[in-house]
């Protein structure tokens, strides 16, 4: 029987800054660009604990025991709200963040697009408790690693944060914060003598730019101008814009014609659309966030692929608060006149949230779905189904899963897919195994999980909707115990139900694949060595190795790929 959970509260709180802190404390002031053992081995004995993850602070003004010493002296300084600092970017941690220290006293500050290396003067913005957040007034002298950044809105806009960081410093720095994630949340280093061999380098993308299927532009009545452009001639911030939400704000948007992330040919459809839009004479009114009224959303741009001819194939989803294909007919006929585009379809979200999905989509142009090839297999992708965004590089990443869920090939062994949303990772198992289980919370996913197996062909794929949050003890009643465990979470990783879960029923492999490698880091933790408040939970794993898979080159996210073996298979 499963035993309870004694404090799974703390459980879900993604790992925020405080732990990065406490990292960059305790390392060498100098920037090191490369994994160090010795910096490693000095944090080893660090209590990184889960309470990292909550607001409260983790250093207090009274603890002056031992003056003199570096750490001591950071937890008696914290520079005021408004104070410039003259600061050097060791790292890259937390959601891009560059970290640094203030000179002598080591405090830790947090600064937006600073970079590795970067010498420059910061404004304190905020104090976190153990920390403070700088924006940056100034570059002193950049980092050698930095580059131009070909996007003409990089400096501004909230969806590239690194562009301006040569591709390899990107690599080197998401490479590293795996490395130092997998040591002290996981706790694999000093526990994990192969832990070196175990982690293996980052897998670069090869498309650094165009490299996204689907992008989303939100219609704002308040375009966002950068304060440094604030005073030039013609900036008015009271304009329409069309484009991507400035960061930190949720109704100012950055006008946008051209974004190099997503299609040539998506670019030439917003283009299109934003040649048009304005026209007093089309009384279209962008969507206003705060008195909630106005009719333009979102536009939704998705890149297919014709499965007959190779060539492209573009949805365009116009999300709007209320249903008048009237008013949307112009610019239907101006982005149907593109040959690429295959279909337009209008989602209707009349909630006052800014979420794209809508409550009932009408298709106005074409088809209501598009195709893409993945793996020798084919998706039909609609308006509001999950799709991996990087297809070029989710080839590379479904080709690792394969190789590293070792399926012997022979039709013999089941795998139970685990927050399979589409099915896209079972499917493309399903030929070398006996039978693949799939199990996703949304009922949508499901829907298309099955239509993708009939539409392959695949006969041997189960999948069934359901909350694994919420899983009891009639949870594996219904499969064969699997061969594999595909393990895909989103953000917020395993419930601590699924992992005892998991740790009873002694699959041979589990394949945990991962979009936060802080949580995940902690999920392996407790798949090999246990739950430290828990005793009657123990770690039943090895880890065999990590794989960390650059999906989305500019940003901070970083993907991952661990393989871990059941210890002691019976
Ligand atoms: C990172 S996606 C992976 C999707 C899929 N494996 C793929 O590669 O396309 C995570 C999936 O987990 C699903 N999910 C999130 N929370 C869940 C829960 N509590 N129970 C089941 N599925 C959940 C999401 O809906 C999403 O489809």
């Amino acid at each position: 029987m499963l035993s309870t959970v004694p404090s799974h509260s703390l459980h879900f709180r993604t790992l925020n800054p405080r732990l990065w802190v406490k990292i960059l404390r305790h390392t060498s002031p100098s920037y090191s660009p490369l994994f160090s053992i010795t910096t490693l081995a000095s944090l080893s004995h660090l209590p990184f604990t889960e309470e990292d993850s909550d607001d409260r602070p983790i250093v207090s003004n009274n603890d002056t025991s031992k003056p003199g010493n570096k750490m001591q002296q950071s937890q008696c300084y914290f520079p005021k709200r408004g104070q410039t600092l003259e600061l050097v970017c060791e790292s890259l941690a937390f959601k891009g963040k560059g970290v640094c220290k203030v000179a002598d006293s080591g405090f830790v500050v947090m600064c937006d697009r600073a970079l590795p290396g970067e010498r420059f003067l910061g404004r304190v913005t905020r104090r976190k408790g153990s920390y403070a957040e700088v924006t940056k007034v100034q570059t002193l002298s950049p980092h050698w690693d930095s580059v131009d950044a070909p996007c003409e809105y990089a400096s501004y806009c909230g969806g590239c944060k690194t562009q301006n960081l040569s591709y390899e410093a990107q690599l080197r720095a998401k490479e590293q914060q795996v490395q130092e994630l997998m040591a002290h949340v996981g706790k694999f280093f000093g526990q994990c003598p192969e832990f070196v061999s175990i982690m293996k380098p980052i897998v670069p993308c090869g498309n650094q730019f165009h490299y996204r299927n689907k992008m989303e532009f939100s219609f704002s009545t308040q375009k966002w101008i950068p304060e440094e452009l604030l005073h030039a001639e013609g900036q008015n911030g009271n304009e329409y814009a069309l484009g991507l939400h400035a960061p930190g704000y949720f109704d100012k948007v950055l006008n946008i014609n051209n974004c190099l992330l997503q299609s040539e040919i998506a670019n030439e459809v917003l283009l299109a659309v934003q040649e048009c839009w304005r026209y007093p004479q089309l009384g279209l009114s962008p969507y206003n966030v705060h008195s909630h009224s106005g009719f333009l959303k979102h536009l939704v741009l998705r890149t297919g692929r014709d499965v007959q001819t190779g060539r492209p194939e573009l949805m365009v989803n116009f999300v709007t608060s209320s249903y008048k294909p009237e008013l949307l007919n112009p610019l239907v006929e101006k982005v149907s006149a593109i040959p690429e585009v295959v279909s337009v379809v209008n989602n209707i979200n009349t909630s006052v949230g800014s979420t794209a999905v809508g409550e009932a989509e009408h298709t106005l142009y074409g088809k209501s779905t598009i195709t893409e090839v993945l793996r020798g297999l084919t998706f039909q992708i609609s308006a509001n189904s999950f799709f991996q965004t990087n297809t070029y590089q989710a080839e590379v990443l479904y080709k690792l899963i394969e190789d590293i869920a070792g399926l012997r090939g022979d039709n013999s062994e089941i795998v139970l897919d685990l927050f399979c949303g589409t099915g896209t990772i079972g499917l493309t198992l399903a030929k070398r195994a006996k039978h693949v289980y799939g199990y996703e919370v949304v009922a949508q996913a499901i829907t298309d999980a099955r239509r993708n197996s009939e539409l392959n062909g695949i006969i041997n794929a189960t999948f069934v909707q359901g909350d694994l949050n919420k899983i009891d003890g009639s949870f594996g009643k219904n499969f064969p115990k699997p061969d594999v465990v595909i393990l895909d979470p989103n953000r917020p990783g395993v419930h601590m139900k699924l992992i005892k879960f998991l740790l009873e029923l002694k699959a041979p492999r589990i394949v945990y694949v991962s979009c936060n490698p802080s949580t995940c880091a902690r999920d392996l933790n407790y798949l090999c060595h246990g739950v430290a408040e828990d005793v009657n939970v123990e770690g039943r794993y090895k880890l065999r190795s990590v794989q960390p898979v650059d999906m989305f080159p500019h940003t901070p996210h970083i993907e991952c790929v661990c393989l871990l073996e059941l210890s002691d298979p019976v």
